[in-house]
């Protein structure tokens, strides 16, 4: 079957374990101020969240060179078998590395350190955010062309507001010079003016709404299209999900963050340039250049302290939104197992899970407000100075006799023109130094994109290599066999599987392919759909292998729509062609006709119900029905009908050989070898047997069949434990397993019929 691998649950779970210790959040240490929260946030935060910490670099998420050792390199050859299993003892990796960091870091109080440079404002954030940029203002961009006629519509925006700037100074002069209709005119004008501005500022808030809907839209589209692509998807979630956590999370919620911090960034700053020269000229005009120097002497003294307090922020970022992602994936795998966990009674331990996850979000939460305080602090502190200082400027020259003379009505106009000139220049740099805030945001977004761009970029180089290295060839003739070819196989962690396996699986002959837990059964299939790469060997697959091999999982995929889009997935365009009468009679096969009582009709689209709809024995039959609706020449079959009853399973090899589908079956049922012809054992040490299965075993009743690893006269292939391949051996050294009860439990009904 196909293994789940352990999750970050998991780790954390045989951490605990290891250290003979469980967290109770109940009594753990109360809550202190910032170094003793941030403290107990290392401690308790999972490893994961310390990319390349634990002191053991070579775990490292952002080292290139420290990738997984079953990556494969340019031009990397074959019979790299020893050299994998070498690479995987030098390395932290595959099950290994599972635990290796945990045993180093297990319990509560000795994670590894945050690497505190890992995440800041470096070379590493310009590279990535300029890749992000480039996607975002590519050519026929709609973000460019929004970001331009934003620009433009802020600069038109900017003259509104400084009309609606000088008009207290024009009240001061016609209330002091006692001028009624110029009073009324400047009212007017006043009243039209500042309903301008306010329009102005919504349509800008619409645009910078659309623009953040647009980048958001631009870059998810992107990472689809970088990350859910034939192999590699698989290969992020099941080998890399250490390196890579949540790459839902990243995609899903990073991205809609970056795409908000982008919008606010350049809403703030977006004509800054140009506000800043217009009003320091201004500025410059009415005060002489002491009132620009003492505002820009005031802004480089803020910029320097905020660059300072921002680095740590962007650190606390990316662990903060590391740990939102953890504790949302509890939640979804508890909605996914809910009902193993209920059957187990785990509600308990789910409930200290979810509590301990939720304390390492809030601690991270804690981290980052608390390290966020100074920098809002100077923000806030610049900003209401920055009103002071105005009055300070226009002091200067008035005190230094520049003014004397003036009539009282233009001098109190000219403070009020310059109270707003300096004080909107002052504004302009607090809303850099306050992008302050927002900057940190988008590092601590963007190393997560940019992580997981480097990552995907890393894996479609491998995935080029193992096409080039390892070559699943689709065969030129019209010869419809799987061919395997002296393959040699290793898992990602580099224990040998199978050595020197040589089979032709023939159309027309059912093959059955058995051995111990763990001895390789489902990682033939994994080579065969070319998800794992061999280390020698090739894979020949039929000419039209796309169409004449289909995959039946033992838990199939049950895909949202109709059950229509059900039968043929994963072909959804192909779903108009299928009639009600096609429906009805695969529904008939696999005795799934009882649907069409269940369901509205065939175009009414669920979701989540197929799941609730079917149980896990129906969905295998819904795989069964969409295997009889194509009709492949291959059916290959992970334990696809462990969940359905002896006569449901019976039928189904039943109707495969009705309608000439071969089957090549993974099971752990010995009672199944009577629909095969024949049977190829793996040893689990990399040796592996085929015999033909006698007329006399297929008709024995299943209680007299010999259990998997008895079949005497049996002879392996391949080196046992690595040896040389072509070595003979029996088949006596496996030992007896479980087949044999469940084989017998199960026979007498099956025979019965
Ligand atoms: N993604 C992975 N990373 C590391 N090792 C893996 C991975 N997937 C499978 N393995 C290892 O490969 C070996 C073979 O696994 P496989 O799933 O092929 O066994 P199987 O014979 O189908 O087992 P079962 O009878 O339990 O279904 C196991 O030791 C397993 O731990």
């Amino acid at each position: 079957m196909y293994r789940l691998l352990p999750t970050e649950e998991d780790a954390r779970e045989e951490d605990r374990t290891a250290s003979g210790s469980t967290f109770d959040p109940e009594s753990s240490t109360p809550r202190r101020p910032f170094q003793s929260m941030a403290q107990k946030f290392k401690s308790i935060a999972p490893s994961f969240l310390y990319p390349g910490g634990g002191g053991n670099s070579s775990s490292s998420s952002t080292n290139p060179s420290s990738w997984r050792p079953w990556s494969t390199t340019p031009g990397a050859g074959r019979n790299n078998t020893s050299r994998s299993r070498q690479r995987s003892n030098s390395n932290t990796s595959g099950r290994n590395s599972r635990s290796q960091p945990q045993q180093q870091s297990h319990g509560l109080g000795n994670q590894p350190p945050i690497k505190k440079k890992e995440y800041k404002l470096d070379r590493l954030f310009t590279k990535r955010l300029s890749r992000l940029l480039g996607i975002l203002l590519s050519k026929h961009s709609k973000v460019l062309w929004l970001y331009i006629g934003m620009t433009l519509f802020c600069c038109l925006n900017e003259g509104i507001v400084y009309y609606v700037g000088m008009i207290p100074s024009r009240y001061y002069k016609v209330l002091n010079d006692k001028d009624s209709p110029a009073f009324f005119r400047l009212l007017v004008v006043s009243l039209l003016t500042v309903f301008l501005a306010g329009f102005g500022k919504s349509v800008i808030f619409l645009m910078g709404a659309v623009l953040s809907m647009e980048v958001r839209q631009s870059l998810t589209l992107y990472f689809h299209r970088i990350y859910i692509q034939p192999k590699l998807f698989y290969r992020v979630l099941t080998m890399h999900d250490e390196e890579i956590d949540n790459p839902d999370q990243r995609i899903t919620q990073d991205i809609d963050k970056l795409a908000e911090t982008l919008r606010k960034l350049v809403e703030d700053l977006i004509i800054s340039p140009l506000s800043i020269g217009f009003y320091t000229w201004k500025c410059w005009s009415i005060t002489g250049y002491t009132g620009p120097l003492c505002i820009y002497g005031y802004f480089v003294f803020s910029a320097v302290t905020s660059r300072l307090l921002i680095n740590p922020i962007v650190d606390a970022v990316f662990f903060k939104e590391s740990a939102e992602g953890y504790f949302r994936f509890l939640h979804v795998r508890f909605r996914q197992y809910t009902e193993s966990i209920t059957f187990s009674r785990g509600e308990s331990e789910a409930k200290v899970a979810a509590d301990d996850s939720l304390e390492n979000l809030m601690c991270s939460q804690l981290n980052l407000i608390y390290k966020e305080l100074p920098l809002k602090f100077l923000q806030q502190s610049v900003s209401y100075f920055g009103s002071i200082l105005s009055y300070v400027i226009i002091a200067i020259p008035i005190f230094l006799g520049h003014y004397d003379g003036m009539p009282a009505s233009d001098l109190s106009a000219i403070i009020s023109q310059s109270a707003f000139v300096s004080m909107y220049l002052t504004y302009q740099f607090s809303q850099i130094i306050k992008s302050g805030v927002e900057l940190s945001d988008l590092a601590g977004y963007t190393s997560r994109l940019g992580q997981l761009m480097e990552a995907l970029d890393m894996l479609s180089t491998e995935m080029e290599n193992i096409a080039i290295d390892y070559p699943h060839e689709e065969s030129l003739s019209m010869d419809s066999s799987i061919r395997f070819e002296n393959v040699t196989f290793s898992t990602p962690a580099g224990e040998l599987i199978v050595s020197g396996f040589t089979h032709r699986f023939e159309a027309g002959v059912n093959t059955v392919i058995v051995g111990p837990n763990g001895s390789g059964k489902t990682s033939i299939l994994r080579v065969m759909g070319g998800l794992w790469p061999v280390s020698k060997g090739q894979v020949i697959l039929p000419h039209q292998y796309r169409k004449d091999v289909i995959f039946l999982p033992q838990t199939p995929y049950m895909t949202y729509g109709t059950l229509r889009e059900q039968l043929v997935y994963p072909h959804r365009k192909m779903a108009s062609s299928v009639t009600d009468a096609d429906i009805l009679r695969v529904l008939k096969l696999v005795r799934l006709e009882h649907l069409v009582g269940i369901i509205e009709d065939f175009d009414q689209v669920y979701t989540l119900d197929w799941n609730k709809m079917l149980s896990p024995g129906e969905q295998q039959k819904m795989a069964f029905a969409r295997l009889f609706y194509v009709k492949p020449i291959f059916a290959v079959l992970d334990e696809s009908t462990c969940s359905m009853d002896n006569t449901s399973e019976k039928e189904m090899f039943r109707q495969c050989q009705l309608l000439n589908i071969t089957c090549i079956t993974v099971c752990h049922q010995a009672s199944l070898e009577r629909y095969h012809q024949q049977r190829i054992a793996l040893d689990g040490h990399g040796g592996w047997s085929c015999t033909e299965i006698s007329v006399s075993q297929q008709q024995r009743p299943r209680s007299q069949s010999q259990p998997y690893g008895l079949g005497s006269g049996s002879s392996f292939g391949g080196g046992g434990g690595g040896g040389g391949s072509g070595t003979v051996s029996t088949f006596t050294s496996m030992e007896p397993t479980d087949d044999a009860e469940i084989d017998a439990h199960t026979g007498n009904v099956d025979d019965s019929e």
